[in-house]
């Protein structure tokens, strides 16, 4: 399958080496034209994924236009501008949505907005426990490819595999989709466990305990538990909830530093998925009747509503409750 990767953050770029890696020719859309400049003239992508030679098969452009021939789109564009990217690319041309996240305004999944902006586009999900800058060296990695259509997921499959980069098969696209965005909100919360200095017995709590409010949402929404469990929902959870190399876990540190959210948040060029995705996620949550402390104490604070302290002190004093 002729492929090409819209959005040329560090994710994109990683996957538009991978897909590279046997020679064939990637294209990638980027809104930046340094960036596109810099992937055709010297190979590299020093604004969001700096240190990585990139393969000369990839070609950068900023015209949607030079997607028309593609056979397959990966869109890793940030869940807030996934909608727009979308209505702009090719009808038609089967999508494998790459961003975590749920939208504002709307609450959708990702896969739910892509439906709206490209009606005749099949729809495959692609989400797991996988840092970009490890993916692009070669770095072992196992990724969860949901997909309704099994022929198409198979065909995806074949085309994204690598020695070291194994998809694994799936027909729950909407439990790949929730868990790759509630661990975003869930690593946050794991980040101030670090910054304000709590143990790890705290961030082990946490983990656990957003697992289970990950569960609560997702069967909620129609995911299966197992997806949860895999890949895309334990997996990236775990992942995400152990070290600054996560943005999300980094942002959520600096809040357990006592740093304000608008200080953390502003100017940023690279993005922190749960910081959108909190607010949204409280909000479905709540309209739901389904209950997420974890998430709406990572709300409290990204909202400066009220101090660290208070925070972590309500959710120790909530009412004893079975496991
Ligand atoms: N970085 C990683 O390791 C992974 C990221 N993801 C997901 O991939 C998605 C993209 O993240 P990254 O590649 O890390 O991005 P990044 O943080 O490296 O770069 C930001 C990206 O946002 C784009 N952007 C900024 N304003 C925009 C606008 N108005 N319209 C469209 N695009 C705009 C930039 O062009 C750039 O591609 C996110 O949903 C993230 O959660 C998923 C797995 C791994
Ligand atoms: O989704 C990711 C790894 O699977 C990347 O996490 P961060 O966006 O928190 O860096």
């Amino acid at each position: 399958m002729k492929a090409g990767v819209i959005g040329a953050g560090a994710w994109g770029t990683a996957l538009a080496q991978l897909l590279a890696a046997d020679g064939q020719e990637v294209r990638l859309w980027a809104r930046e034209p340094d960036v596109v400049d810099a992937i055709n003239r010297d190979h590299v992508n020093p604004l969001y994924l700096p240190g990585v030679p990139l393969s000369a098969s990839i070609v950068s452009t900023d015209a949607m236009a030079d997607m028309a021939d593609r056979e397959m789109l990966l869109v890793v564009s940030p869940a807030q501008h996934l909608r727009s990217v979308v209505a702009q690319a090719p009808a038609g041309v089967p999508l494998v949505l790459c961003s975590k996240g749920i939208e504002a305004g709307t609450s959708l999944l990702m896969s739910e907005v892509a439906a709206q902006a490209q009606p005749t586009s099949p729809i495959a999900v692609l989400s797991g426990p996988t840092f970009a800058a490890e993916v692009a060296r070669g770095l072992p990695t196992a990724i969860t490819l949901a997909c309704a259509d099994g022929d198409l997921a198979a065909r995806i499959a074949q085309r994204i595999a690598r020695p070291a980069f194994r998809p694994y098969l799936s027909d729950d696209v909407i439990g790949a989709e929730i868990g790759g965005a509630v661990k975003n909100v869930l690593a946050i919360a794991c980040g101030v466990t670090e910054g304000a200095g709590l143990g790890l017995n705290a961030r082990a709590a946490l983990i656990s305990r957003g697992f289970a409010e990950m569960t609560r949402f997702g069967l909620a929404r129609g995911a299966r538990v197992e997806t949860l469990a895999g890949l895309s929902g334990l997996g990236d959870l775990v992942l995400t909830c152990s070290s600054t190399n996560s943005r999300n876990f980094s942002l959520g540190k600096g809040l357990g530093e006592g740093r304000p959210a608008a200080e953390l948040l502003a100017n940023r060029r690279t993005v922190a998925e749960g910081a959108f995705t909190a607010p949204v996620l409280r909000a479905a949550a709540r309209a739901a009747g389904v209950e997420m402390p974890v998430t709406e104490a990572v709300c409290a604070l990204l909202e400066d509503v009220a101090p660290l302290a208070q925070v972590i002190d309500a959710l120790l004093a909530r009412p004893l409750r079975p496991e």
